[in-house]
Order: C-alpha cells, then structure tokens, then sequence
C-alpha cells in the first residue's frame, strides 16, 4: 500500500497522524488526517467520523482548529479529515479561492480541463474509506459531518448513499448549491450547463427524492456573513418539514461562518454521531 506517514501528534492520549498517498480516483499525490482515539486498537476497532472541511482548507483546518479532539477522546471515536480538491502543479487551478485547487465540491467533473482530475465524489465515497478500513483500527459504522462547501459535501454524500452512515451533521452547510453564487460557479465549470446534472448533488434536490431517514443535525451561525447569498438553509428545512424528515436544525445568535463557530458546538455533533454510532 503506497501510504506514508507525514507526522504524528499525540493529542488527549490519542495520536493525530498525517499520510500522504497516491489517489487512483484523483490521479494525484492526496494528504488526509486522522484522529485516532486512546480505544482503538485491532481488538477494539472504533466507528469514524467523516470531516469534510469547506472553500480553501486542507486537511489541516478542522484538526486544528475545531477542537475535536478532547471529545473524540472520550466517546471513543475516529475522525478523518480529507483535503478539498486534488492538488499539484499538474493539476488544473483558478486563481480564485472558489474554485479549483481547495475547491473540489466533493463532486466528479465531467468538463475539461477539471475532468482529468476532480473526482472528490469518488475519492470520499470509495477510496479514502477502503484505504481507511484496510490501514487502521476502525469498525464498519461511520458517519460524516462538515462545514459549509464540506457541509453540502457531507450531507449531499449521506443522501445519496442510504446506510453508509449512521448519522449527518453540518455547520453552515451549503444546501442548495444550485441556487447559489459559489455553487453555481463551481457547478457551471466542472459539470457543464445541464442543470440536470447539477441537481444530482445539490442536498435540496436530493432530500425531496429520499425515503431514507437518516438523523441529521446542521447549526448555523445567524450572523455569518453568507447566510443569506450563498446558504440558503430555509430552502433545505422547508423540504424537510414538508417530509417530516428527522433533521434538527439549530440557529446561534452572533456566530459567523468561521472555526470559532465550529468549535463552539463541535462537541455536540461528535455526541450526536457517537450517540448513533453506537446504537
Ligand atoms: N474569502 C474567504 C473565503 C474562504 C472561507 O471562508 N473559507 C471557509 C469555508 S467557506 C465555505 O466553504 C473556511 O473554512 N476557511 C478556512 C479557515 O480555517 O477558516 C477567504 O479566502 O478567506
């Protein structure tokens, strides 16, 4: 297995580790996290907690920034954090921070030049978890979380994939990206103007299609900056009010979009997922 160790943190008596490895689905070099908890170990493998970061992280934001760590911990729980797009010279960019390199959108572009590489929906669905059965001291129950651009990633990823996940969370998600700026930009390069494909990963469109009730938990901060334009989570509640779906749905006076907001309330969503997880 080409897997390599970058580096290794021992953090709440568990061990923050980096590896570096050669993506068959990206066809480039990728960089993913993991937070492995003081429980795991081949005779107790412990269920993992998916993190899908948003618009210009790497894996690097949510493992140190949210403050994750103390709690996954104690509830005995893995965390993966993979990177946003893939990267390197060879692979196609844009100058701006919303697209391209750190932009991926968690979706499989079908249009030059982002085709030759921009498979995120893949790379998460598929390889990462493979690699991560197959290499670490983890059970068969996940779940997926996320924030924002990754927060669309998280719950568009659990909505298409019925029983893969136990449970859905996400902070300041993008729901409805076909009617947003950023997804509408990201959307129009890597897949083309057929707006029928777009739907197929936009989480408005695919909660109004699911029969699956799959716990879901999004917190948005009331005093972020992109609510309004770029979030629109009044379109993804309305939905699931219409269809009795089992998602609750937290609003937070004065927080914005940022990692301050994430950590305020990550330790909820790690209880929540643990909570299924474990049942
Ligand atoms: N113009 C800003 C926008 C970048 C930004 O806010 N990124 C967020 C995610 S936004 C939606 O996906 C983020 O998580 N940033 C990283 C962090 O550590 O805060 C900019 O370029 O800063």
């Amino acid at each position: 297995m080409n897997l390599e160790n970058v580096s290794a943190n021992k953090s709440f008596g568990g061990w923050h580790k980096q590896y570096s490895h050669q993506s068959k689905s990206l066809g480039c070099a990728m960089q993913f996290a993991i937070y492995l908890p003081p429980q795991a170990s081949e005779s107790n493998p412990v269920p993992v907690l998916y993190w899908l970061s948003g618009l210009t992280c790497t894996d690097e934001n949510f493992m140190q920034k949210a403050g994750a760590h103390k709690m996954a911990a104690e509830l005995g729980v893995a965390i993966v954090a993979p990177d946003t797009s893939p990267r390197g010279d060879d692979v196609a960019n844009d100058d701006a921070y919303d697209l391209g390199q750190g932009a991926g959108f968690y979706i499989n572009a079908t249009q030059a030049p982002w085709d030759k590489h921009y498979r995120m929906y893949d790379y998460i669905n598929d390889e990462l978890p493979e690699l991560i059965k197959q290499t670490f001291p983890v059970s068969d129950k996940w779940a997926i979380s996320g924030h924002s651009m990754g927060g669309h990633g998280a719950i568009m990823m659990a909505l298409r994939s019925p029983g893969k996940y136990t449970s859905v969370s996400a902070f300041s998600p993008i729901v409805n990206p076909v009617k947003s700026p950023w997804g509408e930009k990201a959307f129009t390069a890597y897949l083309g103007t057929d707006k029928a494909l777009w739907k197929e990963y936009d989480s408005t469109e695919l909660l109004k299609k699911s029969d699956v009730k799959l716990p879901l938990l999004i917190d948005q901060g009331l005093s972020d900056n992109f609510l309004a334009e770029q979030l629109k989570p009044q379109n993804f509640v309305a939905v699931a009010t219409e269809k009795d779906y089992p998602l609750t749905y937290r609003e937070h006076e004065g927080y914005d979009h940022s990692y301050y907001f994430i950590s305020s309330f990550i330790e909820d969503h790690l209880e929540f997922h643990s909570k299924h997880l474990s049942s």
